[in-house]
C-alpha cells in the first residue's frame, strides 16, 4: 500500500482526474475514487490528504452526491474544490445559495496572504471559476481567506481542523497560481514528500499488454491522430508483428487526409496496415439524422461493424486497440460525470463489441500523450499534430451530413489551415478548424442577392482539451481567410469567429 498518497474524491466533476494528476506531478501518489466508496474503505487506506472535486450537483438538491460527515473529523487535511468546498460548508452547518451571478472562466481574485493555503504567494490573482451556486456563511471555526467581485467567500480555512475549501479550480492551468496553492496543501499542510515519478509508464504498459496478448493477433483501429499513433507504436512494442492497424476512411476526413496518412504511415512505422474505404456505408447510415448524440453513436458503432469485418477476415481476432484518452472517457459520461458529448470510442460504443479493448492511454491527458510519444522516439512533427476527432467532419458539419455540406467545411477548413501554416501560427495554436452550423443567411454578392452557407472558424489554445482559451489570430490572418473562402468556396457568403472559451462552451460544436 502507498504510504505518501492523496485520495482524491471524485463527484462528477469534469476536472477531476486533472487533479489527481497534479498530485502526482507534484511527487505525491494520487488516486481518484468514487463519492460512493465507503468511509471504511478511505480510513484503510491512510492517506496523508483527502480532496474532494467539483461537480455537477448542488448540494441542497435532494439526492444529491454526499460523503459522510466522519471525513471531516478524521484529523486527516481535507481540501474541497467547488462542489467538494461547497459539500464541506453543507456538511459542517454552513449555507450554500444558488449565487446572484454566475462564475464562468477567468475571474479576479483577491487572497488573504496570512492564510495557510495562500502563503508566500501574491495578494491579487487570476482564478478559473466555473459554479452556480455559492458559500453564503462559512461554518463555525472557518475564516473567508479569498474573494472575488461576485463571490465573497471564495475560498475558506480552518487550520485547527485543517479544513480547506476553494470554490475556483487551482488544478486548472488558468488559475495563475493553482499549482502553488495544491503544493501548500500538499506539501505545507498534508507534508507529502516527493516520492512519486512518471517513470517508465511506458514499460509498465508494454509488460502488462505482452501479458494480456499473449502471442495472439492483435487489431489498432488508427487514425493518424496523435493518441492512435502513440497506442500503436507501444502495443507493437509489445506484440510486433502480431499486430494489424486498420485506417477507416468514412468520408468524414479533411482534405486529403486519406492518402496522407496512409502515406505517412507506410513510411514512417514499419507495420502491418490496412486501409477500409467505408464512405459510402457511414454516409447512409448518417442520412436524415440530425441529433449529435446519435450521430456520434451511429459513427462510433459503424466502426466497431468495420473492425469486425476486418477481424473475419484475418482470422477472427480478439483484441481491439484504441487511442482512448481520459477526456474521452470523462465527457462521455461515467458513474459520476454526466455525459457531455459521447465520444465514438466510449459513449459511442455498441453494446454488443466483439472484442476485448486494449486502450493503454485511458488514463492519460493529450499532453502527457505526447511526451510518451516523444519518448517512443515517435517525431515531433507527428506528435505534436494538432487533434482530430474520430466522427470527424459528421460533427463538424452540424445537423444532417449531406454531401454537399461535407465538401463546404472540407475545402473552407482547407483553405483556414493553409493560411495559418502560411503565417507560422501552426505551432502556436492547439486546434483550429472551420464548421458549418447550418445556417442560411442573406448577401449580396455581384450585386446579387444570395442566400448562403455560413463558415465558423475556430481557433483554441489548451493543454489537454479539457478547457481552452480562443486563440486570439491577428485579424489580418483572420480577414485573409475570410475573403479567401467566401471567394473560392461556393455556397459560402459569410464568417464568423468563434470568441467563446471552454467551458463554458466546448471545443467542438456538436
Ligand atoms: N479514421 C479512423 N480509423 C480508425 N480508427 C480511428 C479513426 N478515427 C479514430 N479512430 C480511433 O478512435 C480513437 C479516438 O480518436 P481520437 O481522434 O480521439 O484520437 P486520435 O485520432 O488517435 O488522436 P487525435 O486526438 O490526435 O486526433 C483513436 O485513437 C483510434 O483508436
Ligand atoms: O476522438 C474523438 N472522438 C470524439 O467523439 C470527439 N469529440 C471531440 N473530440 C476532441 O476532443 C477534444 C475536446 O473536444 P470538446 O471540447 O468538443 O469536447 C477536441 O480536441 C475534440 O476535437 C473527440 N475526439
Ligand atoms: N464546478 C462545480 O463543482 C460546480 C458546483 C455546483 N454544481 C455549482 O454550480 O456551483
Ligand atoms: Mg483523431
Amino acid at each position: 500500500m502507498e504510504e505518501n498518497m492523496i485520495l482524491v474524491i471524485d463527484f462528477g466533476g469534469q476536472y477531476n482526474q486533472l487533479i489527481t494528476r497534479r498530485v502526482r506531478e507534484a511527487g505525491i501518489y494520487s488516486e481518484l475514487i468514487s463519492a460512493k466508496t465507503p468511509i471504511e474503505e478511505i480510513k484503510r487506506r491512510k492517506p496523508i490528504g483527502i480532496i474532494l472535486t467539483g461537480g455537477p450537483n448542488s448540494v441542497y438538491e435532494e439526492n444529491s452526491m454526499t460523503i459522510s460527515e466522519e471525513v471531516f473529523h478524521l484529523g486527516i487535511p481535507v481540501l474541497g474544490i467547488c462542489y467538494g468546498h461547497q459539500l464541506m460548508t453543507a456538511k459542517l452547518g454552513g449555507t450554500v445559495k444558488t449565487g446572484s451571478v454566475k462564475e464562468y472562466g477567468k475571474t479576479e481574485i483577491s487572497f488573504d496572504p496570512d492564510s495557510t493555503i495562500f502563503q508566500g504567494l501574491e495578494k491579487d490573482s487570476i482564478v478559473w471559476m466555473s459554479h452556480g451556486d455559492e458559500v453564503v456563511e462559512v461554518p463555525e471555526g472557518f475564516k473567508v481567506v479569498a474573494s472575488t467581485k461576485d463571490c465573497q467567500v471564495a475560498a475558506m480555512e480552518n487550520n485547527d481542523a485543517k479544513l480547506y475549501g476553494l470554490q475556483f479550480h487551482p488544478e486548472v492551468k488558468h488559475s495563475v497560481l493553482g499549482t502553488e496553492i495544491l503544493s501548500n496543501f500538499i506539501h505545507k499542510v498534508c507534508q507529502g514528500e516527493r516520492t512519486w515519478e512518471m517513470k517508465d509508464f511506458g514499460a509498465q504498459k508494454i509488460e502488462e499488454i505482452k501479458k494480456t496478448a499473449n502471442g495472439k493477433k492483435v487489431l489498432c483501429a488508427l487514425s493518424g491522430g496523435v493518441d492512435s499513433s502513440v497506442a500503436a507504436v507501444l502495443v507493437h512494442k509489445a506484440v510486433g508483428d502480431n499486430l494489424t492497424c486498420i485506417f477507416v476512411d468514412h468520408g468524414l476526413l479533411r482534405k486529403n487526409e486519406g492518402d496522407d496518412v496512409e502515406r505517412i504511415f507506410r513510411k514512417q512505422f514499419n507495420m502491418n496496415l490496412i486501409r477500409v474505404n467505408a464512405k459510402d456505408r457511414f454516409l447512409s447510415k448518417l442520412k436524415g439524422v440530425e441529433d449529435p448524440e446519435r450521430k456520434r453513436k451511429i459513427i462510433g458503432e459503424e466502426f466497431i461493424r468495420v473492425f469486425e469485418e476486418e477481424s473475419e477476415k484475418l482470422g477472427k481476432i480478439d483484441f481491439l486497440v484504441q487511442g482512448t484518452i481520459y477526456p474521452d472517457v470523462v465527457e462521455s459520461g461515467t458513474d459520476t460525470s454526466q455525459v457531455i458529448k459521447s465520444h465514438h470510442n466510449v459513449g459511442g460504443l455498441p453494446e454488443d463489441v466483439d472484442f476485448e479493448l486494449i486502450e493503454p492511454l485511458r488514463e492519460l491527458f493529450k499532453d502527457e500523450v505526447r511526451v510518451l510519444g516523444e519518448e517512443l522516439g515517435i517525431p515531433h512533427y507527428l506528435v505534436y499534430r494538432q487533434p482530430f476527432p474520430g466522427p470527424g467532419l459528421g460533427i463538424r458539419v452540424l445537423g444532417e451530413v449531406t454531401e454537399e455540406k461535407l465538401e463546404i467545411v472540407r475545402e473552407a477548413d482547407a483553405i483556414f489551415r493553409e493560411e495559418i501554416a502560411k503565417h507560422n501560427l501552426d505551432e502556436t495554436i492547439w486546434q483550429y478548424f472551420a464548421a458549418l452550423p447550418n445556417v442560411k443567411s442573406v448577401g449580396v454578392m455581384g450585386d446579387g442577392r444570395t442566400y448562403s452557407h455560413l463558415i465558423a472558424l475556430r481557433a483554441v489554445n489548451s493543454t489537454d482539451g479539457m478547457t481552452s482559451e480562443w486563440s486570439r489570430i491577428p485579424y489580418e490572418v483572420l480577414d485573409i481567410v475570410s475573403r479567401r473562402i467566401v471567394n473560392e468556396v461556393p455556397g459560402v457568403n459569410r464568417i464568423v469567429y468563434d470568441i467563446t472559451s471552454k467551458p463554458p462552451s466546448t471545443i467542438e460544436w456538436e
